[in-house]
């Protein structure tokens, strides 16, 4: 699914307007409509309803959906908040009809107008949508700041009133603190950023069918995956098939006390469809990894505690048996560890998956960045990709750095976190659409190399690999957490929860 800016969200209702057609008001009717109907869905019993409306057209929607909040007989209450001197012409056409059906609409011009909100009331923010221009100041701001102090549920229409769809805030913006959002049609840019997590609550998109052609042609470089985009990334099996088609995986993986790593990635490669599977650990990790995953062949390596490269049953790896190789989990960042990556880095001509130490090895060894094959998969968390490249002031400035990455070193970069985000070499960005708090927790990143790692052995396209794996572990993170809580989840259940299906 598309993430549009909101230049083009404009176009995109003209576009609608124009081609359905409909009228602009019949347009905000639908929108009212559709979100009421999800509205009366989820809050049945009636509690009072305190909707505060701006001047412009998201204010606009909060009139129609008060008249039809009052028609389902929900006790409502208006307030507009009167910041300027001139309405939108469809908030002055909702505007009069709602006068025509209550006399509960009220006026704020100053602090002594905004109303005392309860703990059983419900607010709805109508103030200010996509046409946000400049930060909230004034009767504005001193409204928010009282829907902020009180206790209600708070639900922000299309966008939290104060928040940029597609810019960053200033520190110290005052803006709606919403449970919930509920949008229209597409996801914006602001709904995925971690650091607006709490002016974003939880997020809801209603259909309200928008002019489909626009979408498609529409020219975007940001994405949110859907579980149906990612099933058709899923190849289909060959019913002649052999282990021979689904690839040859090497894993690099595990140090002393961290064999568990070496275990998890090597599980979740074998549950991700891989055909054959070797990984190399260090001595200490042979009998421990050839007990717990007999499917696996085993490389150990000469040494004891730490991977060197050279195994006791022959050399340095050659990268040509394998169809990829997965490199990181658990390794730690020993000398000799070191050495076997600047051994192993410049033979490499397929792309691989590249984790957890791995990554902070290149970090500190950045000359190396450049053997990296075009098309393998770094997966940073935000610390380990702040080592890769530097600091950045806020969530937009990351996505930057993370295209100048990418596009600089032909790589395609999973940052994780919630929504996590896919990034092309083509500059692209998808976010994530599955997973949730629980997988915060020690291995989820080993199982997601492992994952990663099957996928590309498999012949999967890097991009695709990279979108299909991480939404797929997401998923099964949610199906654990169903069960369990995200609170209860360890990494080898999200193993046991994968499908493919
Ligand atoms: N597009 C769609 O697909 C659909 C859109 N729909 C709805 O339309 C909404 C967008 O409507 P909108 O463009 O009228 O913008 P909105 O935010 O209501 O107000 C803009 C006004 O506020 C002003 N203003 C700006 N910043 C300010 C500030 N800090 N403090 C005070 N004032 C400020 C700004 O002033 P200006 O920048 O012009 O100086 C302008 O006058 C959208 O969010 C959704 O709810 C649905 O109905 C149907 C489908
Ligand atoms: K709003």
């Amino acid at each position: 699914m598309k993430i549009l800016n909101v230049d083009q969200i404009r176009s995109l209702d003209q576009s609608t307007i124009q081609h359905e057609p409909i009228a602009p008001i019949n347009l905000m009717e639908r929108a009212a409509l559709s979100f009421v109907d999800w509205f009366a869905d989820r809050f049945k019993s009636k509690h009072p309803i305190k909707i505060f409306c701006g001047l412009g057209n998201n204010g606009g929607d909060g009139l129609a959906i008060a008249r039809l909040l009052l028609e389902r007989t929900y006790p409502i209450d208006v307030y507009v908040v009167r910041y300027a001197p001139r309405e939108s012409d469809d908030f002055m056409h909702n505007h009069r009809r709602l006068k025509l059906v209550t006399e509960n609409i009220h006026y704020i011009e100053s602090a002594t107008d905004i109303p005392t909100i309860r703990h059983n009331e419900i607010v709805l923010d109508a103030i200010l949508g996509s046409g946000l221009s400049r930060p909230t100041e004034g009767i504005v701001k001193t409204t928010i700041e009282a829907i902020n102090r009180a206790p209600a549920t708070v639900i922000a229409v299309d966008i939290a009133s104060g928040l940029y769809t597609d810019q960053p805030n200033k520190p110290g913006d005052v803006i709606v603190e919403p449970d919930y959002t509920v949008s229209f049609q597409l996801p914006k840019l602001a709904f995925v950023l971690p650091k607006n997590g709490p002016f974003v609550g939880e997020w809801h998109l209603l259909d309200i069918q928008l002019h489909k052609r626009f979408i498609d042609q529409a020219p975007t470089s940001y994405y949110y995956t859907q579980p149906k985009e990612a099933r058709l990334l899923l190849h289909k099996r060959d019913r002649f098939s052999n282990k021979g088609t689904f690839g040859h995986a090497l894993l690099l993986v595990g140090s002393y006390g961290k064999i568990g790593a070496a275990i998890l990635a090597a599980r979740a490669c074998l549950r991700s469809g891989v055909g054959l599977l070797t990984v190399q650990v260090p001595q200490c990790g042979y009998i421990p990894l050839q007990t717990i995953v007999p499917e696996a062949m085993c490389r150990p390596d000469r040494n004891e505690h730490v991977l060197s490269g050279t195994s006791q049953l022959d050399d340095v790896p050659d990268p040509t048996d394998y169809s990829t190789i997965g490199l990181g989990p658990g390794i730690g960042k020993a000398p000799e560890t070191l050495a076997m990556m600047k051994t192993l880095l410049p033979m490499l001509k397929k792309p691989i998956v590249v984790d957890a130490d791995a990554l902070n090895l290149l970090s500190e060894n950045r000359e190396l960045l450049v053997y990296l094959p075009k098309n393998s998969i770094l997966t940073p968390h935000p610390k380990e990709f702040e080592r890769l490249t530097k600091k950045w002031d806020n969530d937009y400035e990351k996505l930057d750095l993370l295209r100048e990455f990418t596009r600089k070193y032909g790589v395609v970069v999973v940052l994780k976190g919630a929504y996590s985000a896919v990034a092309t070499p083509e500059g692209d960005i998808h976010f994530n659409s599955t997973g949730n708090p629980g997988l915060s927790t020690g291995g989820t990143g080993d199982v997601l190399t492992g994952i990663l790692t099957a996928l590309l052995a498999q012949g999967y396209d890097s991009v695709e690999a990279a979108v299909l794996g991480v939404f797929t572990h997401g998923l099964a993170g949610d199906v654990v957490a169903r069960k369990r809580g995200p609170i209860g989840m360890v990494a080898s259940d999200v193993i046991d929860a994968l499908s493919w299906e």
